[in-house]
């Protein structure tokens, strides 16, 4: 059975039977061009559901710069065969105009969390990534929807969501898959340079090893500046200590205390986050 499917239609019609037999859904929405960090999210679903489904859709809701919208790599054959091989049954790749008729007159806004960090650096795009993934619970109906931590704040957000609509779906967060140089992996990794994916990894390595040698009642401040004179001459867009749910600022670091950063590098931009006491991955 071939396991792409282009419509709402049809996978609605492919998930009939799962659904009637009480099954459990998993779904993991990505936007494709599929690594090993997604590969992560879609095993996990396969260990815990009966059904997966991986979503595949570039969505030019969430994205504020149509540069970026452009380049963003596009790989639907060799997504539908890492995607089955990692364990999906099922991969929806609609157009665009599928899931987003035109013109547009709805959209999903999550406050708050949504206005920091990469919400004030890319304006509308939390609602862009609220609006899709609300279409894609919509049409999948998943039991579970598997998210990445490399996209923190994408993922408290989407939490956020999920609350406070109640929607009948447990967002399960899985922890970032890094290169052995210990590079949050990225589809954007791919537009780097030999040279590019050396400066992204020393970046990733000041981050992480900081964060290890944090210690919780650290004055924030303090901490950040230490940090941000290893940073030096690094194009970064951000780098803050905050903290979970609302990713609001702190004075003195705590259990749950996140540093989440972006930068630049040859024109690509980058984001990772770290926990303090280097208790994740
Ligand atoms: N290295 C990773 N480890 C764990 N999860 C990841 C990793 N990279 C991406 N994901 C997760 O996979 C899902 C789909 O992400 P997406 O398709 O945007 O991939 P991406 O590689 O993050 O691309 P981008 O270049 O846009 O950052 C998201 O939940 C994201 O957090
Ligand atoms: C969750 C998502 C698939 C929504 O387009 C996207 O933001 C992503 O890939 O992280
Ligand atoms: N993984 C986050 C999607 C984006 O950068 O638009």
């Amino acid at each position: 059975m071939d396991p792409l499917i282009r419509t709402v239609a049809g996978l609605r019609e492919a998930l009939a039977p799962a659904r009637d037999a009480g099954a459990a859904i998993g779904l993991v929405p990505t936007m494709g061009a599929l690594h090993e960090g997604h590969e992560a999210l879609i095993r996990r679903a396969r260990e815990r559901d009966d059904v997966v489904v991986v979503s595949v859709f570039v969505n030019p809701l969430q994205f504020d710069d149509p540069t970026d919208l452009a380049a963003y790599p596009r790989t639907l054959e060799a997504d539908v065969r890492a995607a089955v091989d990692a364990g999906a049954d099922w991969v929806f790749a609609p157009v665009v105009e599928e899931l987003h008729p035109s013109p547009i007159l709805v959209s999903v806004r999550v406050g708050g969390v949504t206005e920091r960090l990469e919400g004030a650096v890319r304006p509308g795009h939390f609602d862009g990534v609220a609006t899709v993934v609300t279409k894609l619970f919509t049409v999948t109906a998943p039991t579970r929807a598997y998210f990445g931590e490399k996209d923190f704040q994408q993922l408290l957000v989407v939490r956020r969501l999920v609350a406070e609509l109640h929607l009948p779906v447990e967002v399960v967060a899985v922890e970032t898959v890094r290169d052995p140089g210990g590079l949050a992996l990225s589809s954007r990794n791919r537009r780097l340079s030999p040279v590019g994916l050396r400066e992204a990894r020393r970046v990733a390595q000041i981050l992480a090893r900081h964060c290890a040698s944090a210690r919780v009642g650290d004055a924030a401040a303090a901490f950040r500046t230490r940090l941000l004179a290893d940073l030096g001459g690094v194009d970064l867009d951000y780098v803050e200590v905050a903290e979970p749910p609302l990713l609001e600022p702190t004075r003195a670091l705590t259990p749950a205390s996140r540093v989440l950063a972006a930068w630049r590098v040859e024109g690509v931009r980058l984001i990772d986050n770290r926990a303090i006491g280097g208790a994740d991955g």
